[in-house]
């Protein structure tokens, strides 16, 4: 227990705590995370797609993208969030792009975890969209999606919403034994609204998915390889097929802050978010009433980050 972990906590009456997860499913779990790797398309594609109906989650490896890539934006983040709190307040508050310390979104959220939310398309942003879409067009291809069903021109598109985030998360030593053993919030619980999101954080856990059955398990980090989350759009372009995963972060109880950078890919805004007709079976019916990203955008806005925003969005027979 050091000093600095009674000094956070002292700060820290505003955030939640959860429940640690039990490390036995930890344990059980670390072995099961499905792995794709992706210079072999005619495995990887069968792999994704019961990755995204069984978990909405995986790992993919031999991804193409340069650790040096990587490191070179994870260092300009930690230069950037090392600064004096004056500086980098300079580029906030996020609203919705920009610098934000603690509070996540407008509707009263917070976390142990300060993030720079940007619109911007740098080398890396276009490295890990070209993962996405490699990826998108195998669940296409695996699928048997018709053309006019493309799934990665949606992200490619120039309108496309899609942005990307830089998150730190304060180290915590001593943190877990002074809190009661109960585990602080770095970001609570959600389901990512877009598409598809790609995840690469540096070696410090704290990242968790939630799996079918309601139980919390831990994603051990993995610099060199990314994480990529089934969103709620994609979800309703399945028809429920394919889950989006609600995932959190927690503070762990470490020297060394967590950095984690997060592509979000987005459709344009006045996209129809709807089941795609060539996933649909003979009678089948959508289990979503029709909207636009715009609309899913405005309605997330006023709810709660661990709402199930599609609630509002589901056909009343579907709920
Ligand atoms: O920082 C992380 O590792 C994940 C955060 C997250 O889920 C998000 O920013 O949507
Ligand atoms: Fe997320």
């Amino acid at each position: 227990m050091t000093i600095l972990a009674r000094i956070l906590l002292e700060n820290l009456g505003h955030i939640k705590t959860c429940k640690p997860t039990s490390s036995s499913l930890n344990n059980i779990f670390t072995g099961n995370i499905p792995v794709v790797d992706l210079s072999d398309h005619t495995v990887a594609k069968t792999l994704i797609v019961n990755a995204c109906k069984e978990f909405g989650f995986f790992k993919v490896i031999n991804h193409g993208i340069s650790m040096d890539l990587s490191n070179k934006l994870e260092a300009e983040s930690v230069k950037f969030f090392k600064l004096p709190k004056q500086e980098k307040e300079k580029s906030g508050p996020p609203n919705p792009f920009g610098y934000g310390n603690r509070n996540i979104g407008p509707s009263g959220d917070t976390g142990l975890v300060e993030y720079l939310l940007m619109s911007v398309v740098n080398e890396y942003v276009l490295a890990v969209r070209n993962v996405a879409c490699e990826v998108l067009e195998m669940i296409a291809e695996e699928l048997h999606l018709q053309a006019r069903d493309t799934l990665s021109s949606l992200i490619r598109d120039e309108k496309s919403d899609s942005c990307f985030r830089l998150n730190y998360y304060p180290p915590c030593p001593g943190l877990r034994a002074l809190s009661n053993a109960q585990s602080l919030i770095g970001f609570g619980e959600h389901t990512d609204p877009q598409i598809i999101s790609v995840l690469r954080s540096n070696e410090v856990s704290g990242f968790q998915i939630c799996l079918k059955d309601g139980a919390w398990v831990s994603i051990p980090p993995d610099p060199t390889s990314f994480f990529l989350n089934v969103g709620d759009s994609l979800q309703v372009m399945t028809n429920g097929r394919f889950k989006s995963v609600r995932h959190r972060v927690l503070a762990a109880d470490t020297l060394k802050s967590r950095v984690s950078m997060i592509y979000f890919g987005g459709p344009p805004l006045n996209e129809k978010i709807t089941p795609l007709s060539s996933v649909m079976e003979e009678g089948e019916e959508s289990l979503y009433k029709e909207y636009t990203w715009s609309d899913y955008k405005n309605s997330a806005y006023k709810t709660k980050l661990g709402d199930d925003r599609l609630t509002n969005f589901q056909k009343p027979f579907a709920q």
